[in-house]
């Protein structure tokens, strides 16, 4: 059975390696992750993950199809992907001192077009950060492109106190779930 995993994220794959899934092909998909008004952050990494799959389920019959999405929630807010230095001085500025949510949406989508859902929501728990905690770690860059301004396989963990759920769900893939879905749709995975 061949596995096409929907994903620009080499962290993705990396952690599908880390359970022995090694995918056929990878192949991203591109669409426009605007949060909907008003639209809860759970919601949003279902629909997220759920979009990618379809998108990319459409150009490959007969295979199953794997995405994900993560999204960094404080309250009811979803936080940006950083692509801005101030984009990331303002998420971790609001995470400084506070917990906040991780949620982790995971799509497997079979040959017959049927999809398979499941999201892992996680809490994480920061350190009050000062500014020149904060000026380094915006100097590392680590934050670029990451879901609330941090990575926590990163600099970041020096800052996390705790975290309630699962590690491999905050760096952006839920292992857990992923495999008890890739098992559900008769891929091998031991
Ligand atoms: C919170 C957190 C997020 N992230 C990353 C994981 C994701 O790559 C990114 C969230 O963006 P996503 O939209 O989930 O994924 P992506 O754009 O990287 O890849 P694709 O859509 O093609 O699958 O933030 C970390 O690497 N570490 C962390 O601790």
């Amino acid at each position: 059975m061949r596995l096409i995993l929907a994903s620009a994220s080499p962290r993705r794959l990396a952690l599908l390696g880390q359970i022995g899934v090694v995918p056929a092909a990878v192949d991203p998909a591109d669409i426009d992750e605007q949060p909907r008004k008003a639209e809860l952050p759970p919601h949003y990494a279902a629909r997220v993950a759920a979009e990618k799959g379809v998108l990319v389920a459409a150009r490959h019959a007969d295979a199953l199809v794997l995405s994900g999405d993560t999204v960094v929630a404080a309250g009811r807010r979803i936080l940006p992907k950083a692509e801005s230095e101030e984009e990331a001085r303002a998420c971790l500025q609001l995470l400084s001192g506070r917990r906040h949510r991780v949620l982790s949406a995971v799509t497997l989508i079979d040959a017959d077009g049927k999809a398979r859902h499941r999201l892992s929501t996680n809490i994480v728990i920061f350190k009050r950060l000062d500014r020149v905690e904060i000026d380094a770690y915006l100097a590392s860059g680590e934050w670029r492109g990451k879901a609330g301004g941090y990575a926590i396989q990163g600099r970041a963990a020096g800052f996390i106190c705790d975290i309630q759920g699962s590690h491999s769900a905050i760096v952006g893939l839920p292992l857990y779930e992923t495999r008890a879905l890739l098992r559900a749709a008769g891929y091998p995975c031991d």
